[in-house]
């Protein structure tokens, strides 16, 4: 990984690195030789879980093999406000990201290391959350018949079924209705197989020596580039057309592609306003935000469905949602999802117990002198940290029963929890209620600090209108117990070949 971030690093760096690996503390006994350490990479496909909890309880920091890539170290959480708060200069995310989507391969260098999406979402997604509240309900209403019905019991693949609805909500927002249902559904179809190739291809390319990587990336990536080119055949006419109106007359249109077009105008920003570079752009954000969202409220519905509390949840849920809406004239608004106390404490819940990263905050040290924590570690240039916050969401410390999922969690204590937090477009903080979106300590699973996922606050959105729409207008059946998720490495998934029985509510 280390020549795949910084090619031209002199030697006597990656000595100083692996002086650094040998004098740490590993989860496991650090392997001698260099076949035991290829034996610990691949083992640690299935055991990374294992090896966190055991080390979370040294209350150091610790190593981790990956078996994509150079050990992770993992800091304890005493370490982590350290990390967060400090600037691009010492530590970076965006270097993660280029590393785990193998950006340099797919072509996507440019894309990361400009974030101008990043900007668009915490800038002026955010800004506009309120007014596009009914958008989202809509295109959710729309999903949710076309893929769980309104007849008859219906089997339907959960995680399948949530990520084509939660894609059909978002591209509303990303590119507006032309892009995302009315013109070409395929866009969508292309956008998920899209990404979905592009982590394929940089698992693969990840897996192999750096000197092996040019040959290989080729074929690695065909899938992810066909994908592309068909994103591109129909989402670029479209794109052309909008810039033409842009430099024209009035437009109505209030997506990102929009806004994206109209910030670019004005900054006479020739590259990003190249249609092909806008489509980009697109695909950027869908790969930020389908799969997180769509693998949360998979296994939101999983653990309300399959908990032995389900009828007493169901029921608060179904109550509370019958109210508020009835509160808002029978439509969804913002002030009515923000209402959602018990939606969102479900989901948060959820999303506490089942993280889909094992570890998380993490990134690549990029201060050339390294960093030194707390006056008691020296970390070197180019080793990515990160923190355990699977096992920060089951420490007892911080949570009681933390093993059980209590829908109402978070519900119950709520108002007994002022906490101050920064406004959604960054504004000055201001005392609120800790909920879905609230970053802490303790609820990591949108990291935290300077770069926490801006896009929180519209997944949250997303999900709570997500789950009243299933509250309220379905009966839900799972049998059996719950589902295990699968780790591969540090990532926590959900079966995706779990089907659940839907029947609409008379
Ligand atoms: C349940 C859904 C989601 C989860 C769990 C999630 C999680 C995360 C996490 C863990 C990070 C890294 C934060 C850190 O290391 O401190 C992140 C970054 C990011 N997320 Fe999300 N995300 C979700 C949805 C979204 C959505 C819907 C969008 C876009 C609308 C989005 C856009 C981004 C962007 C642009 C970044 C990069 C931030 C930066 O570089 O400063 N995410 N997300």
């Amino acid at each position: 990984m280390f020549y795949l971030l910084f090619p031209a690093s002199p030697r006597p760096l990656i000595q100083r690195r692996h002086h650094f690996w040998e004098s740490q503390k590993w989860a496991d006994s650090r392997p001698k030789r260099w076949s035991q350490r290829s034996c610990s990479k691949v083992s640690s496909i299935s055991r990374s879980r294992y090896l966190l909890y055991e080390g979370y309880r040294m209350l150091t920091p610790f190593a981790i093999p990956q078996f994509n890539g150079d050990p992770v170290l993992i800091l304890p959480p005493s370490y982590m406000k350290d990390i967060i708060t400090r600037s691009d200069l010492d530590v970076s995310l965006p270097l993660v990201a280029e590393h785990n989507t193998a950006a340099r391969y797919t072509g996507d260098e440019y894309i990361v290391r400009n974030p101008v999406h990043v900007d668009l979402v915490k800038r002026q997604l955010n800004r506009h959350l309120k007014c596009l509240t009914a958008d989202i309900a809509d295109e959710l209403t729309l999903g949710f018949l076309e893929q769980w019905g309104s007849g008859q019991y219906k089997s339907v693949p959960l995680y399948t079924s949530c990520m084509k609805i939660v894609s059909r909500g978002a591209n509303r927002v990303f590119c507006g209705a032309d892009l995302c249902r009315c013109r070409n559904p395929n866009f969508l179809e292309h956008s998920r197989r899209y990404t979905q190739n592009i982590f394929a291809a940089a698992a693969l390319i990840n897996l192999a020596p750096a000197w092996l990587r040019p040959m290989i990336s080729p074929f690695a990536t065909y899938p992810a580039s066909r994908q592309l080119e068909y994103c591109k055949a129909i989402a670029v006419p479209l794109i052309e057309t909008r810039l033409k109106a842009a430099h024209g007359a009035f437009i109505s249109q209030n997506d990102a592609l929009q806004w994206l077009i109209e910030d670019c105008i004005k900054r006479g920003d020739a590259v990003e306003l190249d249609p092909v570079m806008l489509c980009r752009r697109l695909l950027r954000l869908n790969m930020a935000a389908i799969h997180t969202t769509s693998i949360s409220i998979t296994n939101a519905i999983l653990d309300l469905y399959t908990s032995p509390e389900t009828t007493r949840f169901v029921g608060g849920l179904r109550e509370e949602c019958e109210r508020t809406l009835a509160a808002h004239g029978g439509v969804w608004n913002k002030e009515g999802i923000d209402a959602l106390v018990r939606t969102d404490s479900a989901i948060k819940e959820s999303m506490r117990l089942r993280s889909f990263g094992l570890i998380g905050t993490n990134r690549i040290i990029t201060n050339p002198c390294g960093l030194d924590l707390d006056g008691k570690i020296h970390i070197p240039f180019g080793v990515q940290v990160a923190t355990p916050i699977d096992a920060i969401h089951r420490d007892a410390t911080f949570y009681e029963r933390p093993e059980v999922y209590d829908a109402f969690r978070f519900s119950q204590s709520r108002f007994a929890n002022q906490v101050y937090h920064h406004g959604p477009d960054g504004s000055r903080p201001s005392q609120s209620t800790p909920d879905l979106t609230t970053t802490s300590d303790t609820f990591l699973v949108f990291g935290h600090g300077r770069h926490a996922c801006p896009g929180r606050f519209f997944a949250s959105q997303e999900m709570k209108l997500m789950l009243a729409h299933v509250v309220l207008n379905y009966e839900v059946e799972i049998k059996g117990p719950r589902p295990e998720n699968r780790d591969i490495g540090t990532a926590s998934l959900p079966d995706n070949t779990v089907q659940i029985a839907v029947r609409p509510r008379r």
